[in-house]
């Protein structure tokens, strides 16, 4: 059964003799197809199928893939003297003070690079002008926009950043392209490797920011960031009048994370800080007694959950939109029987009835929890950012119930970046810019969709101030992979159990696209980039990222709630209060904050469903589209 439920997918043999030991699991996938017959739910099959394949998935890279970087170095410590996050991610795994956070070490979903392709080879310069920048926008459909695409960032920006060296690489572009290219050279800061002291990989990298989700992106990610955003009254955060971010006397906003920041990303940022500063509001009517650092660090941990749960039940749903990743993230956040259950019982039954919310202890599969590189290269997907931002007129026209603005202005998104976006911003307003977002639908992952104004782009140093070199980001991007040992595309798939390619017609039925590999890789699969393969590869229908991408996101979507004891062994009113709990359980989506600090807003100009669909989209489109693995030409 299992086996032939594995034929439905892309799966390199060497998984089969694996697979076959795995004999527990084809006892469930036969009890599931049992329950199934037996309760007449043959309609729902797929999904099933789809859920036992998830599982079996995440259980076989969880027990074979995890890789430590680096020697734990924390101490044991008294975990009740620790009953909040702090500042900079320590004290959060049960043990070892250390994990997680901020400057520790990025850990590996699979082994470094074990080819000796040089850093050149090819020119990056030649792949990002032959493979990658936009010929012409290809746009998302109806399924994100620009509220979702900001929403990744935001994400990011919680999670992870390579520290840097203070030596720099220039890279040239060579004669056949340098043309083409807006830079003909350009420098840049090489990532800074540090010995790890063990065998398996001598050298890694540092993540300057904590890898919990823990909202760093508002908070800061250690005492000095923390100290700048709190106003240090009823456990607010600063936020200036017209609802936007404070700036500081240089124009540069006061935020957790200030670094390459544009209006949408800063403006999701405030979206926050509002909601942290209700809860703030909700928690002082309920427990008078409360003084400012309690409200703070209980406001902060619900705010927290709040993204977490949006990521996983509302955003992670809409980029691949299938019946079965809802069924799946739902069951990440709620398990299989569902929010009513839970809410009665609490997590009694473990990860998979009762969710990896609320579990009884962290569990990191035995090795200490940290984002991985493979991780960062997967969401290397600046492709989702278009050229221009289309503002939305909101203020002249008697607004109709549920119809679309009409366009009033389009800005050029290289101008609503860094302090000049932020003085745009506050002109535009929060409303507008939303709406706007929400009716702009965002970039699609897919090959020559790279933004040309990102291959001359002026970037920002950790705090924010903007950098005298200018950068081409499509080839510095192919280098990064590169310098940080990240396999390329079919290295990376063999790693995952995945079926390498072994012609370009493997990977896309596009003969222009097929032309343009052989002339930059020749016939020499092996060297395909990652970052070209994974937006080349065809994608199953609903999904906006492609399947080698995917197994790293679902691994990684249940590690950050699984290990973090925030979300296990502290997700409890004894940490979060009673009414915090029951903040975070009344918000399912994005739509639910909108809808509280703009209601009219929402109601007028909000026709879908979820915030991160295009706004005047259907509600509840009965977009989700059995997981058989349907390959399309969606998103
Ligand atoms: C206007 C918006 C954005 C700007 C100006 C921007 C700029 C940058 C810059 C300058 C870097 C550092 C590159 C390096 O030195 O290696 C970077 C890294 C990165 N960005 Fe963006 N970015 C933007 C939006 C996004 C979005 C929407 C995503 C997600 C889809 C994203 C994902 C990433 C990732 C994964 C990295 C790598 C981080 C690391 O190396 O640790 N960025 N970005």
């Amino acid at each position: 059964m299992t086996l032939s439920l594995l034929s439905l997918f892309s799966i390199h043999p060497q998984l089969q003799p694996l697979v076959a030991k795995l004999s527990l699991l084809d006892t469930i996938v036969f009890y599931i197809v049992h329950i199934v017959d037996k309760c007449g739910l043959w309609h729902r099959l797929p999904v099933l199928l789809g859920l036992a394949y998830l599982g079996l998935r995440r259980r076989l890279h969880q027990r074979y893939n995890l890789l430590h970087v680096g020697t734990n170095t924390g101490k044991q410590y008294d975990v009740q003297q620790y009953p909040h996050r702090t500042a900079d991610g320590k004290c959060n795994h049960p043990t070892d003070h250390i994990v997680g956070s901020q400057g520790t070490f990025f850990g590996r979903n699979m082994p470094p690079s074990t080819s000796n392709f040089g850093l050149l080879e090819p020119h990056p310069s030649v792949v990002a002008t032959k493979l990658l920048e936009r010929r012409k926008f290809a746009d998302c459909g109806k399924q994100f926009n620009m509220i979702a695409c900001s929403w990744l960032q935001f994400m990011i920006h919680d999670w992870i950043d390579h520290m840097e060296d203070t030596q720099q690489v220039e890279i040239v572009a060579p004669a056949e392209v340098a043309e083409q290219c807006p830079l003909k050279s350009f420098k840049f800061y090489k990532s800074k490797h540090f010995p790890t002291g063990s065998l398996d990989t001598k050298t890694g990298f540092l993540n300057s920011r904590t890898p919990w989700w823990d909202g760093s992106v508002i908070y800061g990610n250690n005492e000095a960031g923390m100290g700048k955003v709190r106003a240090y009254s009823d456990g607010k955060l600063k936020i200036a009048r017209d609802g936007l971010l404070e700036h500081d006397d240089k124009g540069i906003p006061i935020s957790g994370d200030v670094r390459n920041c544009w209006a949408g990303f800063s403006l999701l940022q405030a979206l926050f800080v509002k909601e942290h500063n209700a809860i703030c509001d909700m928690l002082k009517d309920h427990y008078p007694e409360f003084d400012d650092e309690k409200l703070y660090q209980h406001a902060r941990l619900v705010t927290s959950a709040i993204i977490a749960k949006i990521h996983t039940i509302d955003w992670t749903v809409e980029l691949l939109k299938t019946d079965t990743l809802l069924a799946a993230m739902r069951i990440n956040w709620y398990g299989m029987l569902g929010k009513k259950v839970k809410d009665l019982f609490g997590n009694i039954l473990g990860p998979e009835l009762s969710g990896l919310v609320g579990l009884k202890k962290p569990q990191d599969h035995g090795v200490p929890y940290s984002l991985t590189e493979e991780f960062v290269s997967v969401y290397r997907m600046h492709t989702i950012l278009p050229d221009k931002i289309i503002l939305r007129d909101i203020d002249s026209i008697a607004p109709k119930h549920k119809s679309i603005p009409p366009i009033q202005e389009e800005v050029n998104m290289k101008d609503m970046i860094g302090k000049e976006g932020e003085k745009r911003l506050s002109n535009i307003g929060m409303e507008k810019m939303l709406v706007s977002m929400g009716h702009q639908p965002c970039g699609a992952v897919t090959l020559w969709n790279y933004p040309s104004w990102m291959r001359n782009l002026v970037a920002h140093d950790i705090d924010g101030e903007e950098r005298k070199d200018q950068v081409d980001m499509a080839s510095m991007e192919i280098y990064r992979d590169r310098e940080r040992k990240v396999p390329r595309y079919n290295e990376f798939r063999r790693n995952l159990l995945m079926t390498p390619i072994s012609k370009w017609e493997d990977l896309t039925d596009d003969e222009e696209i097929i032309d343009a590999l052989n002339e930059v890789y020749g016939d020499d699969v092996e060297k395909l980039d990652l970052l070209v393969g994974i937006h080349a590869e065809k994608k199953i229908k609903g999904f906006a990222i492609c399947e080698t991408a995917f197994f790293i996101f679902v691994l990684v979507a249940s590690r950050r709630l699984e290990a973090d004891r925030f979300f296990t062994t502290n997700y409890n009113a004894q940490t979060y209060t009673e009414k915090g709990l029951q903040w975070i359980n009344k918000i399912e989506s994005l739509k639910d904050i909108l809808d509280r600090h703009f209601p009219e807003m929402s109601k007028t100009w909000m026709r879908c469903s979820s915030a991160f669909s295009v706004w005047d989209s259907d509600p509840n489109t009965p977009n989700y589209v059995p997981l058989y693995l349907r390959y399309g030409n969606s998103c």
